[in-house]
């Protein structure tokens, strides 16, 4: 221990975005991190320091939602997959305290479990690469363990929620060993109307009700809907990417769990959206627009006619191009 460096009272925080997977065209490939244009905190955030002991405290507006057992928590079980495998790699780490402020709604199509997944990981990597004088994970080794611990919990490895929360900005799947996701080119003026109902719908649950084969003339339009759009974002073709953000995989199936889904959209794209659909496996809706006055007539719409009871929301958003962070918040 005499070759670490004192973290005594020290106490690290880190923040990992909301995020919202598919983005309607690239279902399990596409994934955006989101920041409310108000200041809201719409993330986890995760606090560390080190104790005699390992423990993890749950505070915030959606911790009652959560099992009570902290054993249970996706947080634990980063915590315990990180050391064991710095201890595969002869490497034994002090424990810490963790606390998390679960601040994203459970099963809201906002990427929860993935932004506790990625505050944990990122603070924990960030705490012991204090001590240790190094990171001990780089980013891509970092992300692989992300995919790994929130494939746990919603019954499939897919990155389209820590990609983009741990990175920021809009990001398209590569799944290769040596890369595995890609950070494209964005419209910075766009907004992105963010609304969870209030409802939850688990993960495996709406991926459950798809069908397990996608028809020959579906798949050719997803093939050509992602390979356009992005080509599209790097041209800035504004009026093309927004014309192939439609949802031939899942939308179809999935706003049948979703009550007044059709009229939303209908009234979002009469009053300014360019696009609009399911903000991952949903509750959550998104609805795109290049102006903010419109953007905000949707949001209040979508507030007073989408949000099933009183733990809905809705924010105007941009895309958080920052990911996660961690800072030192010492008293
Ligand atoms: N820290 C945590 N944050 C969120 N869910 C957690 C956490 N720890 C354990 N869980 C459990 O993991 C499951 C998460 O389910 P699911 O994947 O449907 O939600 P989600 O990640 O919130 O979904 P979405 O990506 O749609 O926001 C729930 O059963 C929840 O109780
Ligand atoms: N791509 C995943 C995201 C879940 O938030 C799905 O749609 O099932």
């Amino acid at each position: 221990m005499s070759e670490l460096n004192d973290m005594t009272g020290k106490t690290l925080r880190a923040f990992a975005p909301a995020s919202t997977g598919n983005v309607s065209l690239g279902f399990d490939l596409l994934g955006a991190a989101l920041k409310p244009i108000d200041g809201t905190v719409l993330g986890d955030e995760v606090d560390l320091e080190l104790a005699d002991e390992f423990s993890l405290a749950v505070e915030g507006a959606f911790a009652h939602k959560l099992p009570a057992d902290p054993d249970t928590n996706i947080v634990t079980r980063c915590y315990q997959h990180f050391v064991k495998v710095m201890s595969e790699k002869g490497v034994e780490l002090p424990p810490v305290k963790m606390t998390l402020h679960k601040h994203l709604p459970i099963g809201s199509g906002l990427g929860s479990s993935a932004a506790s997944v990625v505050a944990a990981l990122h603070g924990l990597n960030e705490f012991y690469g204090q001590l240790l004088g190094d990171v001990p994970f780089n980013q891509h080794e970092l992300l692989l363990i992300m995919g790994e611990l929130e494939g746990q919990i919603s019954g499939s490895v897919h990155y389209d929620n820590v990609a983009p929360c741990y990175l920021g900005g809009l990001t398209l799947m590569a799944e290769q060993a040596d890369t595995l996701a890609l950070q494209l080119p964005t419209f910075k003026h766009w907004y992105w109307v963010a609304c969870y109902s209030g409802i939850t719908v688990s993960t495996a649950a709406a991926r459950d009700i798809l069908p397990k084969q996608v028809s020959m003339p579906n798949t050719l339009k997803f093939g050509r809907q992602l390979a356009v759009f992005v080509d599209a974002l790097y041209r800035q073709d504004e009026k093309l990417a927004v014309n192939m953000m439609t949802d031939v995989i899942a939308e179809p199936y999935r706003k049948s769990l979703l009550p007044h889904f059709d009229e939303s959209r209908e009234f979002a794209m009469q009053n300014g959206a360019m696009a609009f659909g399911i903000s991952g496996s949903g509750p959550t809706v998104f609805a795109v627009c290049d102006n903010l006055e419109q953007a905000q007539t949707i949001s209040t719409w979508l507030q007073e006619n989408y949000i099933q009871n009183d733990t809905g929301f809705s924010h105007v958003c941009q895309l958080d191009e920052q990911g996660a962070v961690a800072k030192d918040i010492s008293a």
